[in-house]
């Protein structure tokens, strides 16, 4: 099997990368580098660096190998940017996808795994939250990933394109031998940040809100693996090349932790302190977000393997410890 892999110089893209050329998956990678990295992805691997939206581009691809399936992680994905520029999220993140999909089913391609994100839910009303729940977004990039998730029934209608939508919670770490890692600049994601302040490259945390309805008053998120999100992938993609049915479903561990068990955690694997000054919640910030797995157990055999959050920040420290300056330090 031949695999497009959008955005697969990117975070989760290239550890989804990793783990298919260590199952034996063929990758074809399309990336513009905007965010991403080409260091991130092995020397060998067919790499295009281009935009999802350059028709030309894409008809070079298909016509230089065959594709029998794509995973599609390319877009935007920072939420207070979103809110500043929503058109950049709306161009990029729907718009694009609009036109990349519109040629991915002109040339036949019949399995689509797409990478949504937990931001569809907005404020829920329910935690664990199940797929079912009501998708109400209350950001841009919630809203721009919402918009593709509802398009693709009628693609697969039209088209014949059966697709795994994976709706992501918080993913974190980084490759256990720590050759990849996540490296995002500005970043904006709390484990790397709080890494990163321990290593004395940024300021203090601030700890976003702390009079949440949750047991410490701050925010609880659902902390993936990012090992065990591109295992996700694969089982993803392996269920479609036998045939199954299109879904939308969960990838988080079903547990949460808070900021606070978040910092506490680092404190542990590094034994250092982290300097932390309380800030006012941010916008649109949910109090909780875990979520509800056990469609996806049933649906694609997959559930993370690393549960315990020290694990999963050992694995990014690893990461930040080798490379202070991301793959610049390469
Ligand atoms: N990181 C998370 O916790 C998380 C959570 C939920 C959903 N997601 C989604 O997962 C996907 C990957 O996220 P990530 O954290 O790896 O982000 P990332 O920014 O590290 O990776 C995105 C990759 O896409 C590329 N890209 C962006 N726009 C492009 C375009 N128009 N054409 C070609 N390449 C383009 C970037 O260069 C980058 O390599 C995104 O779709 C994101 O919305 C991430
Ligand atoms: O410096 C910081 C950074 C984050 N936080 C807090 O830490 C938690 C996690 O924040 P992240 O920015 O790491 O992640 P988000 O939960 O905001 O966002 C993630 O989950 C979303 C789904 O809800 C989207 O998919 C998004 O792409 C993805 O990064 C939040 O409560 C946030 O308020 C801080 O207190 N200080």
């Amino acid at each position: 099997m031949s695999v497009l892999v959008t955005g697969g110089a990117g975070y989760i893209g290239s550890h989804t990368v990793k783990r298919m050329l260590e199952k034996g998956i063929s990758v074809v990678v399309l990336d513009s580098l905007v965010t991403g990295h080409r260091e991130a992805i092995p020397k060998g691997v067919p790499f295009y660096q281009g935009d999802i939206g350059d028709e030309g581009m894409v008809s070079t691809i298909f016509t230089e190998h065959t594709i029998d399936a794509v995973i599609h992680f390319a877009a935007r994905s920072q939420v207070g940017e979103s809110i500043e520029d929503p058109s950049l999220y709306f161009m990029e993140n729907t718009a694009k996808t609009i036109r990349f999909l519109s040629m991915v089913t002109r040339h036949g391609v019949d399995k689509l795994v797409f990478s949504s994100t937990a931001a569809v839910y907005g404020m829920p009303t329910q935690v664990p939250i199940p797929e079912t729940a009501p998708c109400q977004p209350i950001n841009p990039y919630g809203v721009s990933k919402r918009f593709i998730e509802e398009m693709l029934p009628w693609l697969e209608q039209a088209y014949g394109l059966r697709s795994m939508t994976l709706r992501y919670f918080n993913a974190v770490g980084a490759s256990w031998e720590g050759e990849i890692g996540e490296d995002h600049s500005p970043e904006t994601h709390l484990v790397p940040r709080v890494l990163k302040s321990v290593l004395g490259q940024s300021d203090p945390i601030h700890l976003f809100g702390t009079d949440y309805d949750t047991p410490d008053g701050t925010c609880i998120r659902d902390y993936v693996h990012v090992m065990d999100v591109a295992e996700a992938h694969v089982k993803a993609l392996e269920k479609l090349s036998r045939g199954a049915e299109s879904q939308v479903l969960n990838i988080g561990t079903g547990k949460g932790y808070s900021v606070r068990e978040v910092i506490t955690a680092v404190e542990e694997v590094t034994n250092r302190w982290v300097p932390v000054v309380n800030a006012p919640a941010r916008v649109g910030d949910p109090g909780r977000l875990v979520a509800g797995i056990e469609k996806t157990k049933q649906a694609i055999g997959w559930e993370a393997q690393y549960r315990d959050l020290a694990s999963m920040i050992r694995t990014a420290w690893t990461w930040h410890q080798k490379n202070p300056s991301g793959y610049q330090s390469g």
